[in-house]
């Protein structure tokens, strides 16, 4: 919201499509309002609260790794610099110390091997390109350094990617926390080989979502004080039972 916009002043104006579209001020006009031309050639007449102010050097870039180098930090600002990003397969961004992932919807191997994990681990916080392996990292770094439990907060809408990025999380901190398995199966083999199991139980297909978690999930991974991974426990809470299925004959 700017209220000392003037002609020529690039801006975001709402669109109820495409939710922000570019900009630009033509004039005032009557009535507290001013004359905007949409870059799609419209002109609109919009109150200056309504209004976002635009970099226009945005355009120049791909984007930034973290929010808070934007010129402008606001609605329309984060979504343009996330979706210049998106196209490019960077669906990882920071906002500080937390990590924005935008879901692929496609499977992006590359991100998540083994040459990924081994160049994150060890790596200072920001030096990398964003990551969830980093975030992972920052957290282990922590536990390791202060001798003090570190926990991770995954959250968004229905289909966002919580469960998978939760397994990636996973998968780092096996990877680093791992040691050389004395037998095939290891204790960050068998934390691994739960979430199918838990899947195949209290996961189901819904709108948003092919296979949705009706289920919270609290993962606690332990670490000896070597940082090796010793055991792990999951607990599971706030099952949706309402959609649990019933057999044919309508027995549960
Ligand atoms: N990082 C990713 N790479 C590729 N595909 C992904 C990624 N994250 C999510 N997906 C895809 O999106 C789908 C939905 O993601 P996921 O099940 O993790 O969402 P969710 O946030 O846990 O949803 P819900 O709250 O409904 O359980 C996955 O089945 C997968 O196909």
């Amino acid at each position: 919201m700017d209220l000392n916009l003037r002609k020529g002043d690039k801006v975001w104006v709402e669109d109820k499509d495409l939710a922000w579209i570019p900009g630009d001020v033509l004039d005032s006009s009557s009535g507290n309002k001013l004359h905007v031309e949409t870059s799609t050639g419209k002109k609109v007449s919009v109150a200056p609260e309504k209004l976002f102010r635009r970099d226009p050097d945005e355009e120049e870039h791909n984007g930034v790794d973290d929010m808070t180098k934007l010129t402008y930090l606001h609605e329309p600002g984060v979504l343009y610099n996330l979706k210049r990003r998106y196209v490019l397969n960077d669906i990882y961004t920071y906002t500080g110390s937390i990590l924005i992932a935008v879901n692929p919807f496609k499977k992006l191997p590359h991100l998540y091997d083994a040459y990924m994990m081994e160049q994150y681990k060890g790596a200072p916080f920001g030096e990398l390109s964003p990551h969830v392996f980093a975030v992972s990292e920052v957290a282990y770094r922590a536990m390791m350094d202060d001798s003090r439990s570190q926990s991770k907060l995954v959250s968004g809408e229905s289909g966002a990617g919580k469960t998978e990025t939760t397994k990636l999380i996973m998968q780092y901190l096996t990877f680093v926390g791992g040691r050389a398995a004395v037998d095939d199966r290891s204790v960050e083999q068998q934390v691994l080989e739960s979430n199918p199991l838990l899947e195949a139980f209290g996961n189901a297909k819904t709108v948003r979502n092919d296979n949705s978690s009706r289920f919270g999930k609290f993962v606690e991974i332990q670490f000896d004080a070597n940082g090796r991974i010793s055991g792990a426990a999951i607990r599971t809470y706030l099952l949706d039972s309402g959609e649990i299925t019933c057999s044919p004959d309508n027995r549960p």
